[in-house]
């Protein structure tokens, strides 16, 4: 059977509506950012992958396109190969020889893989969960992501969810997302307030929601010695308390005295600090991410890692479209160990803007049903991918720093919360 090899790559940043949402970083802006991955084949097979629309990486990735023509659109290693010998001398390039680091490289690598299996899936007619070793699940469940937002804050006042300033209006927020979306597990976004009146939040939740799985994640915001004092007071009310503090050494002294796992999506990111965490006994749930852990293959290598360790795994999520939700799904469907309900950032997204045509994915009691079309099972709408990257070319955002488009558009306000 003759090879049919990749003829082309084409990728297209697009920038969708994102609300304030803060973080321990500041506020979203009023767009995220994201790059629409799409490899053809010579035969004209299209497979899709979507990545992150910064102007850094998309220079890292549009350079890793030029040497993927001409390649088995099967054989991702090579594929991986010519990623990680890319020289690192574009725009943001750190002055290494090749993109050695290997967390840049499965960073660029990700969409590509997801796209070439994509490819695969729609080559041979089976879904891309087949081609990870067949589906576990025929439904994946993800949780309701939780966050803080000031009417006060730009941009605000335009978002259906409303402001969540205290416990009570995070309460609100989660009825509203769980009445629409049927969630089970709930995260809330910490590390923004005082940590006293998240820990309320949390006893709030617990309140309302009493057999829910909940979960706080202050990305690190917090010292050792509050996060421990936080750990010690939500005693039996959380599933697992996910980066409190920062860095695998901070991590290990908070496991040491807290009774409940920890999970991270920010101190463990890429293979080679899986050793180090497991031997601090720094954490007992990764949370996956198939667009930093180098695509779907690469994160089942890391479903098995933990499983060799005895970790928990679970999945992380940034603001993403159509595409990579389809990718979640056929992963968490194919991985048995992924027990955990997945992240996603899908509810603060307009539910009609996005890249994919409509109704392959629904939510239906918190969870997606795994789509049992060839690849992925979604397909580009043109039109729509048209209208985002116009969009992006005039949303005047161009990096994934949360705060610098504020601070730009407006002079004096300082969205940067502190330290606890
Ligand atoms: O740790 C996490 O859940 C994230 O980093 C996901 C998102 O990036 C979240 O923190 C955000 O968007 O503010």
């Amino acid at each position: 059977m003759p090879v049919d090899r990749i003829r082309e790559v084409r990728i297209t940043p697009v920038a969708f509506h994102d609300p304030p949402l803060l973080n321990a970083v500041g506020v979203h802006q009023p767009f995220a950012l994201r790059a629409v991955v799409e490899v053809v084949t010579e035969d004209g097979v299209t497979g899709l992958g979507e990545s992150y629309g910064d102007a850094v990486h998309l220079d890292r990735l549009r350079r890793a396109a030029e040497e993927l023509r001409g390649v088995d659109p099967w054989h991702v290693q090579e594929i991986a190969r010519r990623v990680r010998l890319l020289p690192e001398t574009g725009t943001g390039g750190d002055g290494t020889s090749g993109m050695v680091r290997s967390a840049t490289a499965d960073r660029v690598l990700s969409p590509f893989e997801v796209a070439c299996l994509d490819i695969q899936g729609r080559t041979v007619g089976r879904p891309v969960t087949d081609l990870l070793g067949g589906a576990v699940r025929d439904r994946v469940e993800f949780s309701a992501y939780l966050f803080y937002k000031w009417a006060g804050h730009p941009g605000a006042e335009e978002d259906r969810w409303g402001a969540a300033r205290d416990s009570d209006e995070i309460v609100a927020q989660a009825r509203r997302i769980v009445d629409e979306f049927g969630f089970n597990a709930l995260k809330l976004k910490g590390g923004v307030v005082p940590p006293q009146e998240e820990v309320a939040a949390i006893r709030a939740l617990r309140a309302a929601f009493p057999d829910s799985p909940l979960r706080i994640d202050p990305n690190a915001a917090w010292s050792v010695e509050t996060s421990v004092k936080v750990g010690t007071e939500l005693a039996g009310v959380l599933e697992y308390l996910e980066d409190p503090t920062a860095g695998i050494a901070g991590m290990a002294r908070v496991a040491r005295a807290v009774p409940m796992p920890l999970a991270t999506n920010m101190c463990v990111v890429a293979f080679d600090h899986v050793r180090p965490a497991v031997e601090a006994d720094a954490v007992r749930v990764i949370l996956s991410d198939h667009h930093f852990w180098g695509g779907l293959g690469r994160s089942r290598a890391l479903a098995s890692t933990c499983e060799t360790f005895g970790l928990g795994l679970s999945m992380h999520s940034n603001s993403h479209l159509g595409i990579s939700l389809a990718a979640m799904t056929h992963l968490a469907a194919a991985t048995p160990n992924l027990t955990y309900a997945c992240d996603t950032h899908w509810p603060w997204k307009e539910q009609d803007e996005d890249v994919i045509v409509p109704g392959a994915l629904r939510f239906e009691a918190g969870a997606v049903a795994v789509p049992t079309a060839p690849g992925l099972g979604v397909e580009l709408d043109r039109d729509a991918l048209a209208r985002l990257h116009e969009q992006y070319l005039t949303c005047g955002i161009t990096s994934r720093d949360d705060t610098a488009y504020y601070r730009g558009h407006h002079p004096g306000f300082d969205p940067t919360p502190p330290r606890w």
